[in-house]
């Protein structure tokens, strides 16, 4: 079963980038630590301890019965410094993920960081973590020190006792010395070794915790996954006929705020339909929805009349859409690689990358790069390209998957002028031969789709192509009026 989870367990804030990395680092330290050596020191206390006993009760039962008295008080401090670790180490562990959270956010974003000028203000929020988490570690450790004492103080105690002892039955009922010191040093040696032993133990407890935790993890079943009922559909691909029927969506973190409430919209085959609609009205959830990053509540989504969530498994669905976003992840590799992330289900030659790229509109400008297709984007999502180049990288990978279905969620808002011409000219031609949806704020770049879907308010107010929504003057000339006053133009 795939343990891959879906976007919404990921949106909560115990999930965040901070937190699982923090969760990564000290679950899986955790286990490793208690593995290997310290499991052999264990089972090297447990056996000499066994051997010593044995051998003691052979030469004196009672002196050994006397000296075993220390064993329930070793057994009794580790069972309370498990206790008391278990307790600091739940506190410590949510003040550590908070502190992580704090780090990760500030290097993701070391730019904004910079731009604003709040290294002190962040560097000052991570050193409040830090000290948070040290100080709910504190009483774990005062009370940690005392117990560890009693530890190894009790074999010593019971070597005491069993000495004094020894020396009652050398007296009194002619114990040979030789017996006495036999019994003893095989006892303290035994003791010691299983004292050292159990003094891993709260390190046992927290790797089982650790493990239970990381396999509850791995455990847990997506919300979005394959449904039984779903075929590979190998040979099929989309025509790209999308229809969304009566749907209702909340964000899993946010249940109680509908989102989408009953909408209805149908993207006939390689027509070009732009949503739009006013900021937070679910133009992009409708995207999220179609690419089964969530699922919707109720209602259904189709493409090509076959069902997203019943009839198609996830990669056969993601296999036909290609998604362009307002600005493209891209990742410390290759230009070659960049793109060609597109279709992990093959090695992708060189020409087809190249040809994506012509498509795209970059591959003159990578050719004219010294390394060419060969060169290393730098670190923190292709840092040394522009805006426009890093998109049309971003639109070549899309095109690189051939998809039925071209997804383009405000792919030239992040742009200047310029860019956003060449950029729109790829765009409008990888458009001509599929369907496509895009989401856009300015309303001029959408002004020719073929049917133009106002949302608001959770449904879809008005559609149609532009002259016909600006004839209706509603929300669409609404809005457009807001961007262009006294356009009334059709
Ligand atoms: N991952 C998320 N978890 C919870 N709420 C979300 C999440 N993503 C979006 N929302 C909320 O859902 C609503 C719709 O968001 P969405 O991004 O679909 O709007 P949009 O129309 O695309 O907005 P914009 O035009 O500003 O990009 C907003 O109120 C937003 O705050």
């Amino acid at each position: 079963m795939s343990s891959l989870q879906e976007q919404g367990w990921f949106d909560l804030s115990q999930n965040s980038v901070g937190a699982l990395c923090a969760r990564l680092a000290t679950d899986c330290a955790a286990v490793q630590g208690a593995t290997g050596t310290r499991l052999g020191t264990v089972l090297q206390g447990v056996s000499t301890m066994t051997l010593g006993v044995g051998l003691a009760m052979f030469y004196s039962w009672k002196m050994t019965l006397v000296s075993l008295l220390s064993v329930p008080c070793v057994m009794g401090g580790i069972y309370l410094e498990g206790y008391v670790n278990k307790r600091a180490e739940r506190r410590e562990r949510a003040a550590l993920e908070q502190a992580s959270r704090v780090a990760t956010e500030a290097v993701l974003n070391v730019r904004t960081v910079h731009s604003l000028g709040v290294e002190e203000s962040v560097l000052a929020r991570y050193g409040a973590a830090l000290a948070a988490a040290a100080a709910r570690a504190a009483p774990g450790r005062r009370v940690r020190g005392p117990v560890y004492g009693v530890c190894v103080c009790a074999p010593t105690l019971g070597y005491a006792v069993s000495l004094a002892y020894a020396g009652y039955l050398i007296a009194r009922e002619d114990l040979p010395y030789a017996y006495a010191i036999l019994v003893s040093e095989a006892l303290i040696y035994g003791a010691w070794m299983l004292a050292a032993a159990l003094s891993f133990a709260p390190h046992f407890a927290g790797a089982r915790r650790s493990g239970a935790r990381i396999v509850r993890a791995l455990r847990r079943r997506p919300r979005v996954a394959t449904a039984p009922t779903a075929s590979a559909h190998h040979d099929w691909s989309a025509v790209g006929e999308v229809k969304f029927s009566n749907i209702s969506f909340a964000y899993p973190s946010r249940p109680n705020v509908p989102v989408l409430r009953g909408l209805s919209l149908r993207v006939p085959p390689k027509a070009t339909v732009a949503l739009v609609g006013p900021s937070g009205c679910g133009k992009s959830t409708l995207l999220n929805l179609l690419m089964r990053s969530y699922d919707a509540d109720s209602g259904s989504v189709s493409l090509d009349d076959k069902d997203i969530q019943r009839d198609l498994t996830l990669p056969r669905l993601r296999a036909q859409l290609g998604l362009v976003q307002q600005e493209p992840s891209l990742f410390s590799r290759t230009i070659q690689e960049n793109i060609a992330y597109g279709d992990n289900s093959r090695d992708v030659p060189l020409d087809e990358i190249i040809e994506a790229a012509k498509q795209a509109n970059v591959h003159s400008f990578v050719t004219g790069l010294p390394m060419g297709y060969a060169t290393v984007l730098g670190s923190g999502s292709g840092s040394s390209l522009s805006g426009g180049q890093k998109q049309r990288l971003g639109i070549a990978r899309a095109l690189l998957r051939r998809p039925a279905l071209l997804l383009l969620d405000e792919p030239t808002s992040a742009l200047d002028a310029a860019s956003e011409k060449t950029v729109q000219a790829a765009l409008e031609a990888a458009a001509a031969e599929r369907t496509t949806v895009i989401i856009a704020h300015r309303l001029a770049t959408v002004r020719h789709a073929d049917i133009i879907c106002v949302i608001d308010k959770g449904v879809v107010a008005e559609s149609g192509s532009h002259d016909e929504l600006v004839r209706r003057r509603g929300l669409y000339w609404t809005l457009l009026q807001q961007q262009s006053p006294g356009a009334t133009s059709t």
